[in-house]
């Protein structure tokens, strides 16, 4: 990982509205992140999370209002300026890649490397570091189209890692992941964040996203519509609100986060 960025946003986004063709996806968004800090980006499908977190990276640029990435303008920077800075891990990691996981993930070091040398020890160091870290190791020669959905989405977890960015963008990062390997993605975005970088996952799962993430930012239609700690941002009045289900909030006994579950008739808060 690298050092820690001195203190600041390193995210910034004002006022930023998006629109695929007539169609507003964004409406005026303010969105800020620091170094040090995981921020889950929740709300319902279509409610703008992707859109925001291309924002981020600069693979699109707001049609009002400003982003400001590590203080570039990501979408008018050098897409190598960017790359140093930024990692993705995109919602539906490229399938038929004709490359092994190892080269898969050495990609991710392209943006550090020479044009013209060869891989140095330490583009090795962090290549094998994140295979390691992602449990890929034993998978390291095997081809990216042989793997299952789970494990391919892992691979571009640790090619985010071998970046060795300071803002960490995980879009959905922990769909099709079995709940050991969730548990562990969400783990080492935190362990991420605990090393100064700046971590933003978009999650669905609720419970999840209370456990691991330092702040909550609720999109709802293209707009913010909440943000702060897990357990004010997940009242039951907001997520019956904002997803339109009734739900029962409680807490997990453990650890003391909030827990969300739709309410039904066998659910803990349910009247008879
Ligand atoms: N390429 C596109 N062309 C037209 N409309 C789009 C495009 N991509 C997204 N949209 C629309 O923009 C809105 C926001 O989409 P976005 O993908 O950002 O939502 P999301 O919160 O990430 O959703 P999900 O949870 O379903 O992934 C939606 O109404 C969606 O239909």
């Amino acid at each position: 990982m690298t050092a820690p960025f001195p203190d600041g946003d390193l995210i910034e986004v004002r006022q930023a509205s998006f629109r695929y063709g007539d169609a507003l996806a964004l409406d005026r968004v303010s969105f800020t992140a620091r170094a040090g800090e995981l921020v889950g980006l929740v709300g319902p499908n279509g409610a703008g999370k992707s859109t925001l977190v291309r924002l981020v990276a600069g693979l699109a640029a707001p049609h009002e209002g400003s982003v400001r990435l590590a203080g570039l303008d990501p979408s008018r920077a050098a897409r190598r300026e960017v790359a140093r800075v930024c990692a993705l891990v995109p919602q539906e990691p490229p399938v038929h890649w004709p490359f092994t996981v190892r080269e898969a993930v050495m990609m991710g070091r392209a943006p550090r490397q020479n044009f013209f040398a060869a891989a140095g020890p330490l583009d090795r160091g962090a290549v094998e570091g994140a295979l390691q870290a992602c449990e890929l190791l034993h998978l390291a020669d095997r081809r990216l189209d042989a793997l299952s959905g789970g494990e391919r989405r892992r691979v571009f977890f640790a090619r985010a890692l071998a970046q060795e960015p300071r803002v960490l963008l995980l879009d959905e990062a922990t769909a099709f992941l079995d709940l050991a390997h969730q548990v562990a993605a969400m783990r080492m975005a935190e362990v991420a964040a605990r090393a100064g970088l700046c971590v933003v996952a978009v999650l669905h799962d609720l419970n999840l996203a209370a456990a691991s993430c330092d702040r909550l930012v609720v999109l709802s239609r293209g707009r913010v519509v909440a943000e702060g700690a897990p357990r004010e941002v997940l009242t039951e009045a907001r997520v019956e609100a904002v997803w339109g289900l009734p739900v029962w909030r409680g807490e997990n006994g453990a650890t003391g986060d909030p827990v969300v579950l739709p309410r039904g008739p066998t659910s803990p808060g349910a009247s008879s």
